[in-house]
């Protein structure tokens, strides 16, 4: 169907869509923003509004719907969290003065990653928009947080090292080239984006960041001779300034995020840690929810960012810990953290200051914030710290914008600057006269009132005013026939005549065009604010920074206090020593008190075997030690009495999950490619955490992978290793000179009653309690005796058969394993038995058949 035979608006439509076709376009019309055909269909479905038709365009009805102009931010969050981008097509010429149809122009689209409006925005976390270059094997890396101006970029090896990259930093959305070959964890992300593969090369690229950047090389910002880096880097921004449409000035600078200078953990291990997500969705009951009291929503995003990037570097992170201590010795934390009570948002606040969309209510909230400063200055001041010190100085002085902000905007500000009311009285003169003359408008109209019905007596004579038809003299019907001469009809009402005389219509004119000349000079007034507040806002960025990183620091203070942490200590010498260390969530959420305990890596004892009941306490014990060592490495204080680290290069876990099955892969399979992962990557400064590996296969083939994972990680890998397993046979793995040792855990029986200990020991577990934690899961009596009847046979049967050794020729002979020494009807049908594809009533039935065997 050609052009032509739309009517002029929708061929309107259609140009501005031809130019977007892969957002929704919001089209103004008047009050509304409606989306056509596809678009209309589609917002339809995603926002629950109402598809209509509107007249005919080429012969045919159009598919409609609108969302209304001032409720659009409420939809467009909605639309951007679902991933969707949405270019907004205004109104560029005034309606009332166009001649025909009014001209329209897209004047912004708004994406996942690159919103900056306060509403569409998370306070807590980072909205970033990501790009990804692909250049032989190896990747790079380009993201923004437009609403801070944060440009960072990296470049890494291989598939595995990308999908840790998109865990740590959860983009909102992200551009790839439009190629075939993408890792599945690409793929996966949210608002997947492809762009020509064109916009990825690195020698145009160069030239690009140079320009952005107004620069002659790009040394300054480390990513000179990094193609992958550069080849991201100009993707991203050719993206931000097509859908920004207006300069970015608060975008200065890209720095390198170089992965070497941060504790590797990849996806799966940010997973099992559970470091700020939980299968459940429960985030208070993750690391981030106990770790955060943060004051402000920027400390809050500043303190997820360090959560996800500990750092190997022992000094930046030796000088936190001791700021925290300053904090804490000086009762200084409470005092800041009181002061930041009313800080907001000022990093955000201040980029929207740079991208002049800054409303008043930001400039109040920057104007307050800085009032501040000098409280958070004195309570700084004298405190006995290198990085508290660097910090202060970083405050800098913002006296003069504080003031200039305290004499220009009113103490509150209304919500939009466009009604006025946002300059204070006495910034300007002219404005001071303006507004004069419309308030003493009350006063002059009370007085004609008053004169006019002495005038005319008559009594019920009323002055009032409607937006219509704008200043009136209002007389009843009855009283009409009294109007002077001189008084001019304006308007006829059922019950009144409304009128209008010369005095009065000089007086409106006067009025409404100081209203009118008022609130030009109040956005122009507004605007120079905005011109001042950018003469300075890179200082004030880093006094924003500063102040982040302050509200941290004092909640890691507090923390400390609260939880009775303590603060560790980061040395050369290789080693791990925890004492009394704690599960921080598990003991924030326990009523009880949580059973502390140690743990002791060092030169010699490189991995510990842990074997214990279920429900025993050993995955905890593992994930307290990853948990304490990474919160030493961001600089907190740690749930431990006493905790001494060497150097780590990486956390690597395999903790069986349920969310593995919703990632639509067997479970033995997702179980061996992270211990594949771990088995690759794991050096002799990684702690690696192994919880019941080979549990998803039968037992041979589990206990013999096992056996070799283990064996493996202690002699060649040397990683500090904590292995947690049901195969007692692994215990036999700490022979003397082979750097393994064993701890367990315990459980005591009290008549039906079970109590787990807690308590890491030395030494092997001498049984499992299995059946007595099956009956404190529910499992019905009469299966229990049954199971007790057999677990008596075959120990029985147990005693009778060789030792088990683990030396790996009873490996290659299972037949010697104690449990299965005769085999029987009931163990070949027990082979056949896939406990990961069965029901619980299944098990059961299956329990019951087996019983039949026996
Ligand atoms: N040190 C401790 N002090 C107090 N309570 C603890 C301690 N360790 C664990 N617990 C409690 O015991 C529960 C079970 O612990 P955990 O899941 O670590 O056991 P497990 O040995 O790994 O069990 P399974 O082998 O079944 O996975 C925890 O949810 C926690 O409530």
């Amino acid at each position: 169907m050609s052009l032509e035979q739309h009517t002029p608006l929708m061929r309107q439509f259609f140009s501005a869509k031809a130019e977007h076709p892969d957002v929704l376009l919001f089209f103004r019309m008047g009050d509304f923003y409606e989306l056509f055909y596809d678009d209309a269909r589609k917002a339809a479905r995603l926002l629950d509004i109402t598809l209509t038709q509107r007249g005919n365009s080429a012969g045919q009805p159009i598919p409609m719907a609108g969302v209304p102009y001032h409720a659009a931010e409420g939809y467009l969050a909605r639309l951007v969290a679902l991933g969707e981008s949405v270019a907004i097509c205004e109104q560029i010429g005034d309606p009332a003065l166009a001649k025909g149809l009014v001209e329209r122009k897209v004047v912004r689209i708004v994406t996942p990653g690159t919103v900056t409006d306060e509403a569409l925005l998370d306070e807590r976390r980072d909205t970033l928009l990501l790009a990804i270059s692909r250049i032989k094997s190896g990747y790079g890396l380009a993201w923004a947080d437009l609403s801070s101006g944060r440009l960072r970029a990296n470049e890494v090896d291989g598939d595995d090292a990308l999908e840790a990259e998109l865990a740590r930093l959860q983009p909102a959305e992200v551009l790839l080239a439009d190629e075939d070959g993408w890792p599945a964890a690409v793929l996966e992300s949210r608002g997947l984006r492809r762009r020509p593969p064109w916009l990825f090369d690195a020698e145009a690229g160069r030239r690009q960041l140079l320009q952005f950047f107004s620069l002659h090389d790009l040394t300054a910002f480390g990513i000179d001779g990094k193609p992958r880096a550069i080849a991201a880097a100009a993707a991203l921004l050719g993206y931000i300034e097509e859908t920004q449409k207006q300069r970015l000035p608060h975008l200065r600078a890209i720095a390198l995020e170089a992965s070497d200078e941060a504790i590797a953990m990849n996806a799966a291990t940010r997973r099992h840690l559970e470091l700020d997500s939980r299968v459940d969705g429960d985030v208070r009951a993750t690391l981030l929810g106990v770790l955060d009291s943060t004051v402000s929503p920027m400390g809050g995003r500043l303190l997820r960012r360090w959560l996800h990037r500990p750092l190997r570097d022992r000094n930046v992170v030796g000088e936190r810990h001791q700021a925290v201590s300053a904090l804490i010795d000086a009762r200084a934390d409470d005092l800041l953290r009181e002061a930041f009570r009313s800080l907001g948002d000022l990093e955000r606040i201040l980029s929207r200051v740079a991208l002049r969309s800054a409303r008043p209510r930001d400039l109040s909230t920057l104007r307050d914030g800085l009032s501040l400063l000098p409280s958070v200055q004195e309570i700084l001041s004298g405190l006995d710290s290198p990085r508290l010190r660097v910090l202060h100085a970083a405050l800098g002085e913002h006296d003069a914008t504080a003031r200039m902000l305290r004499a220009a905007i009113v103490p509150q500000p209304p919500l939009l600057a466009r009604d006025g009311g946002t300059i204070a009285d006495g910034y300007d003169a002219e404005l001071d006269e303006l507004r004069m003359l419309s308030t003493h408008a009350d006063q002059f109209l009370i007085d004609l009132e008053a004169r006019e019905r002495e005038a005319t007596g008559i009594a019920t004579l009323k002055v009032g005013y409607n937006r219509v038809h704008g200043y009136f003299i209002e007389i009843s019907k009855g009283q009409s026939v009294k109007a002077p001469v001189h008084y001019t009809r304006r308007q006829t009402l059922t019950g009144a005549e409304r009128y209008i005389t010369e005095e009065l219509k000089t007086f409106e004119d006067k009025v409404l065009s100081a209203r009118e000349r008022s609130l030009s000079r109040e956005k122009l007034l507004y605007e120079g604010v905005l011109d001042l507040l950018n003469e300075v806002v890179e200082p004030l960025r880093h006094c924003a920074a500063a102040l982040s990183e302050l509200d941290v620091l004092a909640g890691f203070a507090e923390r400390a206090q609260a939880l009775d942490w303590n603060m560790p200590l980061l040395r050369d010498e290789p080693g791990i020593a925890i004492e009394r260390g704690r599960h921080p969530v598990v003991e924030a959420l326990r009523d009880a008190p949580f059973e502390p305990n140690d743990l002791h890596f060092d030169g010699d004892t490189r991995m510990y075997v842990i074997t214990g009941p279920n429900m025993g306490g050993k995955s905890t014990f593992m994930r307290q030690n990853a948990l304490i060592v990474l919160l030493a490495c961001i600089g907190s204080f740690v749930p431990a009495a006493k905790a001494t680290i060497g150097p780590i290069d990486r956390i690597l876990t395999r903790i069986g999950a349920g969310d593995d099955l919703a990632r639509g892969q067997s479970t033995f399979m997702v179980e061996m490619s992270e211990t594949a992962y771990i088995l690759h990557h794991a050096t002799e400064h990684s702690l690696v955490l192994m919880d019941e590996i080979g549990r998803g296969t039968s037992t041979y083939d589990g206990l013999a992978l096992a056996d070799a994972v283990a064996r493996q990680l202690a002699a060649t890998n040397r990683s500090y290793t904590l292995f947690a397993t049901h195969y007692f046979e692994l215990t036999a793995l700490a022979e003397p000179g082979s750097g393994i040792a064993n701890l367990h855990l315990d459980a005591v029986e009290h008549g039906d009653a079970l109590v787990f200990m807690h308590a890491v020991r030395p030494g092997p577990a001498n049984r499992s309690f299995g059946l007595q934690v099956a009956a404190l899961a529910g499992l019905p009596k009469p299966a229990l005796q049954q199971a007790r009847a057999r677990l008596a046979e075959l120990e029985a049967q147990g005693r009778d058969a060789p030792a088990v050794t683990l030396s790996a020729p009873a490996l290659d002979a299972p037949q010697q394993f104690g449990l299965f020494a005769s085999r029987s009807a009931a163990l070949d049908a027990l082979a056949g038995i896939e406990p990961d594809e069965l029901s619980p009533k299944q098990a059961l039935e299956a329990l019951y058949r087996l019983k039949s065997l026996a």
